[in-house]
Parts: structure tokens; C-alpha cells; sequence
């Protein structure tokens, strides 16, 4: 099957890579000239553990081409796949330009009959009004069929989550283009549903929103451990082993960031007070997302008092392990409250620091190893746990000005942290205090 992909980014990019690697025949386009000439170079724009080597293979085998000309990719296409950016608008609904503009692009320049899929999380309801703008701006006498094809890739374990996702979800109201797409998917061996197309529209950010509720309950309920003296690691244990709860999702930090879960819970706000419906619980969902980035801060605070002049290690910037994506992380919100309150900040991220420094507080300091951050710092937090802060030598906090370490991951276990004599704040658990010293110096 010849197939285009519109956008390479996290989504298009590998949905590209993978269709390739299953056999297809792929053209990506991206208006994104540098990115498109990296990649041709076999270098991939994003950090994605895979990615680079399947690329590169299917590079090889002539069966993958980048673009930036949507008329090339779009010549001997079947099937168009739409994977462009939509984004938070100011009010929180998502923004359907990108998509909307690649819609006419395709109107225009398709010749020959074709599927247009949509993978970009877009509203229910979006895909009906592509139809109408597809065929609108039809400059050809060619048949279109639309199917919402939504993505649950996961950053950090895209390619994986592609050949072992849970399910493939093909909403479509054409039982020919939904098989169509069923033979295209049918080699990934993933099991595939097949609904109508504003349900499939609607799987993706009830998906979303879900698994944001469970982790705001459970940062919830770490709130109240960390006030009545249990342990939230050992509750979400404890819950999970009931087969209706599962144990995934449960893991307390300092709340969910990235490009997906805050704009698409807000999107789905939006979309449900369109049509007059006040979705309270996804609204509690996103305010106490909110108020858990603030949490080291607050525990920060709560134990030095002013932090005006300390030295602050910052260790980790990514949204989550294995990405280099900053989109709404956490280290945003908590670098700049540093800085506005007068401390010294300095990060460490390996993989995530060239994009962070573009995105944080220019008074940010980087340091070019773990180490190095940890240095003579006053306090360090932990935002990701990336394996290296997980296999660090415990001794290098003891090297601190004062070993107080706030960990917002729950990285370490507690009776590590005793053995090694750091005083240790984590999110739900008990903290484990320095029995030689109890005052901060
Ligand atoms: N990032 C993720 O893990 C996931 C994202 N999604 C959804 O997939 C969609 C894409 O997300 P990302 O890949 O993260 O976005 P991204 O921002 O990384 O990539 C979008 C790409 O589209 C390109 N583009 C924009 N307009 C174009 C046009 N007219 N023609 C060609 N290329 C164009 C941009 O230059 C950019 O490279 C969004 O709707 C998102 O919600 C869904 C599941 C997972
Ligand atoms: O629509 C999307 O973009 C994607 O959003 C998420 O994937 P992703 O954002 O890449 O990463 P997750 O592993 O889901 O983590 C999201 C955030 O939740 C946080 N998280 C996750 C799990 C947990 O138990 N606790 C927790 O705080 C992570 O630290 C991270 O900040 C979903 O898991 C994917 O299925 C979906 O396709």
C-alpha cells in the first residue's frame, strides 16, 4: 500500500517508521524544511529510543522518503494520514488550523482516489467537518473517505507501544475504507476495534482523560498519606492488585505534563461545555494537576523557609523518562518559582537540557553532569526519573552543602535513603530525617 504521513513529528514520524518497517510503502511531509533535512541525513529531530535505526532501515529498503512537497507525497497515495499538531487555544479547546490547512492541501492536489486518516487528537464531530471541507475544496472529480484513526503511542516507548499497543481503534462510517485500514494495520498484530467515527473521535480523549483522573486520585491520596502517616506506594500496591483498579497509574508525583494529557483534558472540558455539560470530575482532575506541580516547592519551603540565595540542583526536565520533551513539564513551573523567589538554579537533564534551554527561566544554569548539579547545592530535586538519577551513588548528595533531598518521583526507596544518611522527602511516603542533625544550615 503506498501511503503519505502529513507531519513528522512524535506521531507522524513514527507512524511513518512503523508502517514502513510492516511493509508499506511511505512518503512523510513536513513543512518543517530543517527537520526534513535532518532527517533525510538519517538523524532523527526527536529522541525516541529505536527510532533512529528503524528509520534508517527502512530508509535503506527504499520503502520510507521525506518530503516537504505535499504534491509529491501525495501523487501515488492511497491513503493520506494526518498527524499535525493540535495544540491548547487560550481558551483550552484544541486548535484545528494545522489540521483544517493540511484538509485543503489535500483537497487540491489529490488526483486519484483516496483514505484520509485522521491521527491527530482532534473533537468529536472534527472528522465529519473535514469531510465536508475535503470535498469542498476538491479540485479534481476524486472519492474521499475519512477515518479517525486516533493514537495511543506513549513518548519514550513509541515504537514498542506500536507493536505491542492494546488495541488499533478505526472509526470509520465506510465498512470498505475501515477494512481498508484494517489490512494496512493488520501486520502490527495489535487487536483492532472498529466503531463509528465520532466514537473513535471520543475513545482517544476519554483514554486520556482516564488515565490523567487515576493519576490526580492517586497524587490525591498521596496528599492525604503524607498528612495521616501511610505510605502511597504501598496503597497503589495495595489497590492495584484488584484487577478493576490495575496497578498502572498509580505512581504519586508531582502531576502529569507533556503535549497530551493537559490540553486534551481541557480540550475534553471544552468539548463536553459545548454541548452544555459541566464535567466537574475532569475539572477537579486538571486543579489538582495544578496545585502538584507546586508540591517540592511547597515541601521546599516548608522546610528551609527562604530560599533567597540557596543553590537549588534540579535533576531532571523532561516531561517523563526517555524523551526529550518539555512540552508542559513540570520543571517549568518549578524552575521559574525558584527563580522568582531569589535561588540559584541549577539542571541537569542529559537528553532534555538542548530543548529546556530554549523553553526555561534564562538564569537556569546547566551542568554538564549529575555530579555537577548535585555539587555544593543547598537542596536537590528530583522531577524525572530518568535510570541515571535511579542508579546514582547515593554518596554524591552526601557531598551537599546540606544532604536534603525532595523527590518528586518517589525514586528512592526509603530504607536506601535511611542507610545512607541523606534527609529525604518524597511524594505520599513518610520523610526519612538525618538523625545526627535536625535543623536546615
Ligand atoms: N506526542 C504524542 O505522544 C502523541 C500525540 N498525539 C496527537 O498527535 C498529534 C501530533 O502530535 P505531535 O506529533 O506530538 O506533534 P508535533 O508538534 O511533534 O509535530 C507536528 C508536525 O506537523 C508539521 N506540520 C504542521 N503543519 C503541516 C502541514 N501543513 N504539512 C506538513 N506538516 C505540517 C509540523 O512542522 C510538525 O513537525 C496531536 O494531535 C497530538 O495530540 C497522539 C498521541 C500521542
Ligand atoms: O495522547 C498522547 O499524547 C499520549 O499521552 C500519554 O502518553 P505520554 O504523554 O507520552 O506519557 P505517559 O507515560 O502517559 O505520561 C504522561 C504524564 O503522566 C505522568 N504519570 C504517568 C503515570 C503515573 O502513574 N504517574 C504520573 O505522574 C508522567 O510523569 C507524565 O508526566 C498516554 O499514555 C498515551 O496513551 C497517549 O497516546
Amino acid at each position: 500500500m503506498n501511503i503519505a504521513v502529513v507531519g513528522t513529528g512524535y506521531v507522524g514520524l513514527v507512524t511513518g517508521v512503523t508502517l514502513s518497517e510492516i511493509g508499506h510503502h511511505v512518503t512523510c511531509v513536513d513543512i518543517d524544511e530543517e527537520k526534513v533535512a535532518k532527517i533525510k541525513m538519517g538523524i532523527s529531530p526527536i529522541y525516541e529510543p529505536g527510532l533512529d535505526e528503524l528509520m534508517q532501515k527502512n530508509m535503506d529498503a527504499n520503502r520510507l522518503d521525506f518530503t516537504t512537497n505535499h504534491q509529491d507525497a501525495f501523487k501515488s497515495a492511497d491513503v493520506i494520514y494526518i498527524a499535525v499538531g493540535t495544540p491548547e487555544k487560550e481558551d483550552g479547546s484544541a486548535d484545528l488550523s494545522f489540521v483544517k490547512n493540511v484538509a485543503v492541501q489535500i483537497a487540491e492536489t489529490v488526483t486519484n482516489d483516496v483514505i484520509v486518516v485522521t491521527k491527530s487528537t482532534v473533537p468529536v464531530g472534527t472528522n465529519d467537518r473535514l469531510r465536508d471541507l475535503l470535498n469542498k475544496n476538491l479540485d479534481n472529480n476524486v472519492k474521499i473517505e475519512v477515518v479517525s484513526n486516533p493514537e495511543f503511542l506513549r513518548e519514550g516507548s513509541a515504537i514498542k507501544d506500536s507493536f505491542e499497543g492494546d488495541r488499533i481503534v478505526i472509526g470509520s462510517d465506510s465498512e470498505e475504507a475501515a477494512a481498508t485500514l484494517e489490512k494496512i494495520n493488520e501486520p502490527f498484530g495489535v487487536p483492532i476495534y472498529k466503531t463509528d467515527i465520532r466514537s473513535a473521535e471520543m475513545i482517544k480523549y476519554a483514554s486520556n482523560a482516564f488515565l490523567a483522573t487515576k493519576i490526580s486520585f492517586i497524587n490525591e491520596i498521596a496528599n492525604i498519606c503524607d498528612r495521616v502517616g501511610a505510605n502511597v506506594e504501598d496503597v497503589a500496591k495495595g489497590m492495584g492488585q484488584d484487577k478493576r483498579i490495575g496497578p498502572q497509574f498509580l505512581n504519586a508525583g508531582i502531576g502529569y505534563g507533556g503535549s497530551c494529557f493537559p490540553k486534551d483534558t481541557k480540550a475534553l472540558i471544552q468539548i463536553a461545555g459545548n454541548v452544555e455539560y459541566d464535567f466537574k470530575l475532569l475539572k477537579g482532575v486538571v486543579d489538582v494537576n495544578k496545585q502538584q506541580q507546586s508540591l517540592l516547592l511547597d515541601k521546599l519551603n516548608e522546610r528551609v523557609g527562604s530560599i533567597e540565595g540557596k543553590k537549588i540542583a534540579v535533576l531532571g526536565l523532561a516531561f517523563k523518562p526517555n524523551t526529550d520533551d518539555m512540552r508542559e513539564a513540570a520543571s517549568i513551573i518549578v524552575t521559574e518559582k525558584l527563580i522568582e523567589q531569589g535561588a540559584e538554579v541549577v539542571a541537569y537533564d542529559r537528553i532534555a537540557m538542548e530543548n529546556a534551554k530554549t523553553i526555561l527561566n534564562s538564569n537556569v544554569e546547566y551542568a554538564d553532569r549529575l555530579e555537577d548539579a548535585i555539587g555544593d547545592s543547598d537542596a536537590a530535586l528530583i522531577l524525572t526519573e530518568w535510570d541515571e538519577i535511579k542508579k546514582i551513588n547515593l554518596d554524591i548528595f552526601k557531598a551537599m552543602k546540606y544532604p536534603l533531598v525532595i523527590d518528586g518521583r518517589n525514586v528512592f526507596s526509603l530504607d536506601q535513603m535511611k542507610e545512607c544518611g541523606v534527609e529525604y522527602h518524597s511524594v505520599g511516603r513518610p520523610a526519612v530525617e538525618m538523625v545526627q542533625t535536625g535543623t536546615y544550615v
